[in-house]
């Protein structure tokens, strides 16, 4: 039995169709990636595996049970698209927006005992933000920031972490080690991830699998294909996409020249 699995799932805003019978499976401790291009439904894909949304048909099973049965569902962590922009002005410090990650779990006017602060300063210690923990998040850069949602969203220990678009907006240096975050995530904590991205050679560098979204369903053709060889964009994206050369360095790394 898969950790999740995507069955036959249909799903359709005010009677247009926009996911056509998906299926996948997703295995505990995998980070994939979910690629393709602008509308082809990865963000409603990412919506109905985490429960926001309700398939027209089909379901969506975590360890053999219906999402829709499962009340707690806390040990799946969500970051939406563009959490991080409009967060920002919120005037709160970075250790109260961490500590927000904790209520779905404890009930929005629980006071946080002692042990509920030294989780959200752990979460901060994990993404390296935790000097920061006393600044109001309106005075942070955008990779800071992004830190600062991902720890939220880590705090209250999750066994999945679904993530649409972490990098947009955020430089190289930040992207990188976001990466490097996610994948220390993924090895030392067991967190199984799923990240929906636009980012193609970040993803398939870090991710174990790929999975290609076009017109709404799942093309099975660029699944199949190794990652390793990059060779699946140009299909996917229905345009001629400029061959990148990668360079592996010491460190395993992987340079675009
Ligand atoms: N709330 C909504 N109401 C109506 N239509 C929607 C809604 N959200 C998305 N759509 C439409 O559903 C289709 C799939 O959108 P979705 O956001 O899932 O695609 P995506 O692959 O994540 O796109 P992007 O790469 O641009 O983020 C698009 O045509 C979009 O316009």
């Amino acid at each position: 039995m898969s950790y999740i699995e995507v069955k036959n799932v249909n799903f359709a805003y005010d009677g247009r169709q926009v996911l056509r019978n998906v299926s996948l499976k997703i295995e505990k401790g995998e980070f994939v990636g979910i690629i393709g291009p602008n509308g082809s439904g990865k963000s409603t894909l990412v919506k109905v595996m985490v429960g926001n949304l309700v398939p027209s048909t089909g379901e969506v099973l975590y360890e053999g049970v219906n999402l829709q049965n499962i009340k707690d569902r806390s040990f799946i962590s969500y970051l939406p698209q563009r959490s991080f922009s409009f967060n920002s002005s919120f005037p709160a410090s970075v250790e109260e927006v961490v500590s927000m990650g904790l209520y779905a779990r404890k009930g929005l006017f629980k006071r946080l005992s002692k042990e509920d602060w030294e989780k959200v300063y752990e979460a901060l210690k994990i993404v390296d933000m935790f000097e920061f923990r006393s600044r109001l998040i309106g005075r942070l850069s955008g990779g800071q920031l992004q830190r600062v949602f991902i720890a939220r969203s880590i705090v209250s220990e999750p066994q999945i972490l679904f993530l649409d678009e972490p990098t947009t907006g955020i430089d190289a240096k930040s992207e990188k080690a976001l990466y490097e975050l996610l994948e220390k995530l993924n090895k030392e904590r067991g967190i199984t991830i799923v990240m929906v991205t636009h980012d193609i050679m970040a993803i398939t560098n870090k991710a174990h699998r790929i999975i290609c979204m076009t017109d709404g369903k799942i093309n099975e053709k660029c699944e199949a294909i190794d990652i390793e060889k990059h060779d699946f964009t140009s299909f996917l994206y229905e345009y001629p996409v400029k061959k990148v050369k990668h360079q592996h360095n010491n460190n395993g790394s992987v340079e675009h020249v």
